[in-house]
């Protein structure tokens, strides 16, 4: 299925070195004001050859709509859009056409197809998700109607980390450094890191954190379409992905239930928690704090070295792959969180407008 989300739907299409890449978003509302310049400011933060520290493929990635807006604004009919590929190189993968890059998708896919589109990985590449984050970008102004704004940043880059919580970051700084990191000090050792995967010709991966804030209580349901669920599928649906916690996550399992409960507390007219351990989110729905969380990604897959493998011969030989490749994910990867995340917290959005009358 190349489908995603259940009343504002994406569907996606193209691979990294076909002619473009593209998608169909059904579902969203008539008469919402798009702000083009907007997804596009979002496809410039995911683009390739955006910094020393990213894949050196340089494509300009500008997007093109195709339907569904008119004088502006959403018809609620289907918005097609397009991008299209300029900068493929694909020569440098004539060595990938039998021969399976160890942890990378070439294997999986012959198992599964018999054939495969070896250049670039195909639709396998991380290259498809820039229409991910072209829908993602609508539905972030979608949810920017009722209030609710998503932000992410790299909190880790191999053992570098940043140490503080969201909540003590000043998250508007995230975009003032190549690889996306508020946190000034440790910005620059992330990037010293990343460079220094680059220069071993090797690879180094870490942790995205987001945080949605403004959503309202009631997103989300009890049983299916639980909405942490629905956030960890979108994020484990991202390339590379090995891991995804919401909340106080896998370190919570350390506290006692004292520690850990989150104490309800009189806002006004409002109920709040007194903390925040749950994410936002209990019993799969929101309860209108902040709904947070962060996804691991692993160190890529494309070493530009010698490494051992096996061919589709089933011959062991040795793989020495070209082609342009991120040494690190991450400054890239941000956006594309955002831009899950924002998928699923719209389709709740509009699947909760028919929950009660
Ligand atoms: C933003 C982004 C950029 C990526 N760039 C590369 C890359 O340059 N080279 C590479 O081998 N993998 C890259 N990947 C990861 C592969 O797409 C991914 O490892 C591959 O599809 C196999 O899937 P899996 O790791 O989820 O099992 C990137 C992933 C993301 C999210
Ligand atoms: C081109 C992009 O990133 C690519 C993601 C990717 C991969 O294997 O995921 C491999 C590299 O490119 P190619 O598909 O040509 O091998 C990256 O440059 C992009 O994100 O637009």
């Amino acid at each position: 299925m190349n489908t995603f989300g259940q009343i504002f739907r994406l569907t996606t299409f193209g691979e990294s070195h076909g002619v473009a890449i593209g998608g169909v978003i059904d579902g969203c509302p008539s008469g919402l004001e798009l702000d083009v310049e907007k997804v596009q400011k979002d496809l410039d933060r995911r683009k390739p050859g955006q910094s020393h520290i990213t894949t050196q493929r340089k494509e300009g990635d500008k997007v093109e709509f195709l339907s569904g807006i008119f004088e502006g604004k959403t018809t609620g009919t289907p918005i097609g859009f397009i991008i299209r590929n300029k900068d493929q190189h694909s020569r440098d993968y004539n060595n990938l056409r039998e021969i399976f890059r160890p942890s990378h998708a070439d294997y999986t896919y012959i198992k599964k197809y018999g054939r495969r589109d070896h250049r670039g990985g195909g639709r396998s590449s991380a290259r498809e998700t820039i229409a991910r984050v072209a829908a993602g970008a609508v539905a972030k102004q979608l949810l920017q109607n009722i209030g609710v704004n998503i932000q992410a940043y790299v909190s880790q880059v191999g053992e570098v980390e940043v140490k503080k919580s969201y909540l003590e970051l000043d998250l508007g700084l995230t975009e003032s450094n190549i690889v996306r990191c508020p946190d000034l000090e440790t910005a620059e050792k992330m990037i010293a890191r990343i460079e220094e995967a680059g220069h071993n010709h090797d690879t180094v991966g870490g942790v995205i954190t987001c945080v949605a804030t403004g959503a309202p209580a009631g997103l989300g349901e009890p049983v299916f379409n639980k909405l942490h669920a629905d956030l960890g599928h979108a994020m484990l649906g991202i390339n590379a992905v090995k891991g995804f916690e919401y909340g106080s996550g896998f370190a919570g399992t350390r506290l006692s239930g004292s520690e850990h409960n989150d104490v309800f507390v009189k806002d006004g007219e409002t109920i709040r928690t007194k903390t925040n351990h749950s994410g936002g989110v209990q019993g799969g729905i929101s309860n209108g704090e902040d709904i947070y969380f962060r996804v691991a990604f692993k160190p890529i897959a494309t070493l530009l070295k010698e490494q051992h493998t096996v061919d589709s011969s089933s011959h062991e030989v040795t793989i020495n792959p070209k082609g342009r490749h991120d040494p690190c994910v991450l400054p890239r990867a941000v956006p594309i969180v955002e831009a899950m995340a924002a998928l699923v917290l719209a389709d709740h959005f509009l699947m909760n407008s028919i929950s009660k009358l």
